[in-house]
């Protein structure tokens, strides 16, 4: 949970002085008091992560092959043929004209898509969200869909090992938290021109991480699936593999970060049709000093905390976070941090720091009467951000200046100036993302991005290691 007093920082805080710890000059709201020493351990700590960034993944897919049952030999990870059956418009219509059993007869292929044309016949077109409304346009969306309540399926991505790689691989393995699937739509993109232009997921909920979709072997060509982070896209073609006669029926699906840009591309032809399914975490563990992570990170991490000069009375991290994550107007959650920054969260918690993240807010996306005054600052962070209505551009008080009280650890009040940060934090990649389209006109959830703030407790040379620190609460 996030809550209490905005804070401010300054974005250019790489000031360090030649010799001992610097004075604070009022016209240098950057100024830090840190040493030489601590200041070359930064560069290399700054590189290190940025090198790191790269191993994180953001998205992964698989495909299963669809047998036929047999008596015998069904384990565990076979996949029966997929039956999908809807609520018709017209109630009088017979059942068997609202089912569809995928894959049909080999032999009447042509068939299976004069039954898919059926099934469209009964969707709705698929909106998606812009400014809070939800929005058709061809221009950007042109799919049609169902929603759970109108339709059901035998299909369950936890039979076939799908949810075991789904957390494997996204949840990164930290304590027992693990990913729960929500089906949430079942879309039909059709050729030749179906597709869903660049987006980012809608979250549902603060615990929501991820989206997943599985497309059901049903003949297309293109519609390739993209999923983009930083500036790595990841791209799933469905539609060649799927291509009739080509390999056994097979489903095949992809799992991401929802915060991470995606994009369908149009379909040329046939019908690309889907199961979307809304990714969360559960389970939350609390986290221990003794949960240490084994990843080359945090072992460097790690030696940089041993150096006796690095950091010598302690201080200030700041890390600007790889993805967005979700927060409601009052809630913000830990529970779906990922990738790099779940390790380096978690990692220096592990180490004896204490950690918190908090939402950032870059001025582009602050409405403020006043925001041509000069001591506004770049960036506001912190737990009140989420209080200030700011994705309505509501920002209600001019009170957020530069070198504004940041936070506070009990006693300890960490000003702007004290950070030293580890990354550069302006992701307008992922802000431009969430400000655009979403998947849903849903403004309870938002993302935004964050900063992990870290304490570094002091050195205590007699005890050749850092002062304990008391734990904190981060459930
Ligand atoms: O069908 C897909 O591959 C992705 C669809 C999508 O992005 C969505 O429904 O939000
Ligand atoms: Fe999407």
């Amino acid at each position: 949970m996030i809550d209490g007093k905005p804070i401010v920082l300054s974005s250019d805080s790489e000031d360090f002085e030649e010799d001992g710890p610097l004075k604070p000059a009022a016209d240098k709201p950057a100024a830090l008091k840190y040493n030489k020493q601590t200041a070359e351990l930064i560069e290399e700590l700054r590189r290190t992560m940025r090198e790191s960034r790269q191993d994180f993944v953001f998205a992964c897919g698989g495909s299963v092959p669809i047998q036929q049952p047999t008596s015998v030999g069904k384990g565990p990870l076979t996949l029966p043929p997929i039956s999908l059956r809807w609520d018709p418009q017209d109630p009088s219509t017979p059942a068997s004209l609202c089912k569809l059993v995928i894959p049909g007869d080999p032999n009447t292929q042509q068939q299976q898509q004069q039954d898919v044309s059926g099934l469209v016949a009964e969707m709705a077109p698929a909106t998606f969200g812009l400014g809070g409304k939800d929005v058709y346009d061809e221009e950007y969306r042109k799919a049609v869909k169902l929603d759970t309540s109108q339709f059901a399926t035998n299909f369950c991505p936890y039979d076939v090992g799908i949810m075991d790689v789904v957390t494997k691989i996204l949840v990164p393995a930290l304590g027992d938290r693990t990913a729960r699937a929500e089906l949430y739509k079942l879309n039909v993109y059709e050729g030749p021109s179906g597709h869903f232009r660049a987006h980012v997921d809608t979250p549902r909920s603060p615990a929501q991480f991820g989206s997943l979709v599985v497309c059901l072997p049903i003949a297309h060509e293109g519609g390739e699936l993209e999923v983009r982070h930083n500036d790595k896209t990841i791209s799933f073609d469905w539609g060649s593999a799927i291509e009739t006669g080509k390999e056994e029926p097979s489903i095949h699906w992809a799992a991401f970060y929802s915060d991470c840009e995606h994009e369908v591309l149009p379909v040329r032809s046939g019908h690309r049709v889907t199961l979307t399914y809304n990714l969360f975490a559960v389970k939350p563990e609390p986290i221990g000093a003794e949960n240490k992570l084994d990843l080359p990170l945090v072992q460097y991490m790690d030696s940089v905390l041993k150096n006796k000069d690095f950091m010598p009375n302690g201080g200030y991290l700041g890390f600007y976070t790889s993805h967005a994550y979700p927060h409601t107007a009052d809630s913000f959650t830990e529970s779906t941090i990922k990738g790099i920054d779940r390790v380096i969260w978690q990692g220096f918690q592990s180490l004896g720091c204490n950690v918190r993240v908090l939402p950032v807010l870059h001025q582009d996306y602050i409405e403020m009467s006043d925001s041509d005054d000069e001591d506004f600052p770049d960036t506001v962070i912190g737990k009140g951000l989420s209080k200030m209505k700011i994705f309505y551009g509501q920002v209600d008080d001019s009170m957020y200046y530069k070198n504004y009280v940041l936070d506070s650890w009990g006693e300890c009040e960490v000003q702007a100036r004290d950070v030293l940060w580890l990354n550069q934090g302006m992701h307008k990649q992922m802000q431009l993302a969430f400000t655009a389209y979403g998947n849903e006109a849903e403004t309870y959830v938002q993302y935004s991005w964050c900063a992990i703030l870290v304490q570094v407790p002091a050195y205590d040379a007699e005890k050749g290691g850092r002062v304990e620190i008391a734990a904190e609460d981060t459930a």
